[in-house]
């Protein structure tokens, strides 16, 4: 390259090399794009190699904390005592490790991140645990969180009191929104299923200006495969999958360190699809995803598993669609598919509301979607949409 002068492109800003550089690495970690490169001797393009990658430093972060946080939940799910199940003001479950999830999660960001501003949109707060009737469960979970810090083998990390608990777990209040940067945190995502000794996973993603530049999800009891795709096949269990913007989707095994690229299925005929639903009927139609399955003409039988989990093993090619119909009334929230949906498109899919439309993360905590969301690689989307538009149409006219 001799003595060219290098300069770069960064949506529309172009700075040269030097002192410069260094303020444009911040724009540029700030905007999570894509650099590109051109010399004033050659018309070649150049590779540029920025040091400080974008988001590079948040993923670290991200896979320690949810990491921690799977410890934590594997810890509970092994002996849970009916004690650790509660009920919250809508009826659904939560217990002492979606807690002590958020805690730990929010308190790792925290310290692994501290030049950075702070905003987590999570699931859960900290109410229940401030009254009289929740000090056995605060004690509990503070003893958990400071156990699993404690099992990191480092005695940097402070013995946590439970005031430190109740504010780590409220760092979770923000709102999100479509300025700046926001965590968004599923601590324990499908928590009937944890309950119920089946899937689970630690979901979470961070947004930039409303959109999802990273996503993390730790599935402690997923196996390295499931489905008709025998690629990964092994007894084992745990698997964490990451996706940067632009930068694909990776597995790797929950405390392991190898990662491996991932990609969606790249089937183009329906009929040799699988496809994945909730576990639970109550959180998604079984009966108009069995009707667009009809219409598609796909041979194998529905794999209802919980939580995020579904977009993990989709992003590696175990099953080819995800769908999800939520009865009417209910509202989704931007933790149920942050993650997920990050981890499928890095991989190749697509993940959109039911009429095709992308999901939105920038109008704060809900997803305003139209009937539903559907997840599947490109080659299947169009006739997927046209299954659902007729699905929807026949459901619409038999009311
Ligand atoms: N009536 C309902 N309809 C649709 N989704 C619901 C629901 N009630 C709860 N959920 C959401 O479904 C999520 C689990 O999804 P899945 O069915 O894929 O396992 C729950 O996440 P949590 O377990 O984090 O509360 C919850 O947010
Ligand atoms: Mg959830
Ligand atoms: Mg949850
Ligand atoms: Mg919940």
């Amino acid at each position: 390259m001799g003595t060219a002068t290098l300069w770069w492109r960064v949506r529309g800003i172009s700075v040269g090399v030097g002192s410069e550089l260094r303020l444009s690495e911040a724009r540029i970690r700030k905007r999570g794009i894509s650099v590109s490169t051109r010399s004033s001797c050659c018309s070649s393009p150049l590779t540029l190699i920025v040091s400080s990658m974008p988001y590079e430093k948040e993923l670290a972060a991200a896979k320690k904390a949810a990491t921690l946080a799977a410890r934590l939940c594997q810890k509970v799910q092994k002996a849970l005592l009916q004690s650790d199940v509660h009920s919250k003001s809508d009826k659904s479950p939560v217990t002492v490790a979606d807690y002590g999830s958020q805690a730990l999660v929010s308190f790792i960001l925290e310290r692994e991140l501290p030049s950075e501003p702070f905003s987590i949109v999570a699931e859960e707060d900290s109410g229940d645990l401030r009254k009289e009737s929740g000090q056995e469960t605060l004690k509990r979970i503070t003893e958990l969180v400071n156990d699993t810090l404690a099992s990191e083998g480092s005695d940097s990390f402070p013995s946590l009191t439970t005031e430190d608990v109740l504010a780590a777990i409220d760092n979770g209040k923000s709102e999100g929104g479509s300025v700046g940067q926001h965590w968004v945190l599923d601590p324990i995502d499908g928590t009937k299923g944890f309950v119920r000794g089946d899937q689970y996973a630690i979901a979470l993603g961070l947004l930039h200006e409303g959109k999802v530049v990273l996503g993390v999800l730790a599935c402690p009891n997923l196996p390295a495969s499931i489905g008709s795709n025998q690629q990964h096949s092994s007894n084992e269990v745990g698997c964490l999958f990451f996706a940067k913007v632009g930068d694909g989707t990776y597995m790797q095994a929950l405390g392991g360190s190898t990662q491996t690229r991932v990609h969606v299925c790249d089937i183009d005929n329906p009929e040799q699809a699988s496809l994945f639903e909730s576990f639970e009927a109550a959180h998604s139609s079984h009966d108009l995803s069995s009707s667009i399955a009809k219409k598609l003409g796909v041979k194998a039988p529905p794999v209802r598993i919980d939580s995020q989990a579904k977009y993990g093993a989709l992003s590696r090619g175990d099953g080819a669609i995800y769908l999800r119909f939520p009865h009417k009334g209910y509202r989704e929230k931007i933790w149920d598919h942050a993650a997920g949906s990050i981890v499928v498109t890095e991989a190749g899919g697509i993940v959109t509301d039911a009429a095709g439309n992308p999901l939105d993360f920038s109008k704060g905590k809900f997803l305003d979607v139209d009937s539903g969301i559907i997840v599947t690689n490109q080659k299947l989307m169009p006739s997927l949409l046209r299954a659902v538009k007729e699905a929807l149409n026949e459901k619409a006219s038999s009311l």
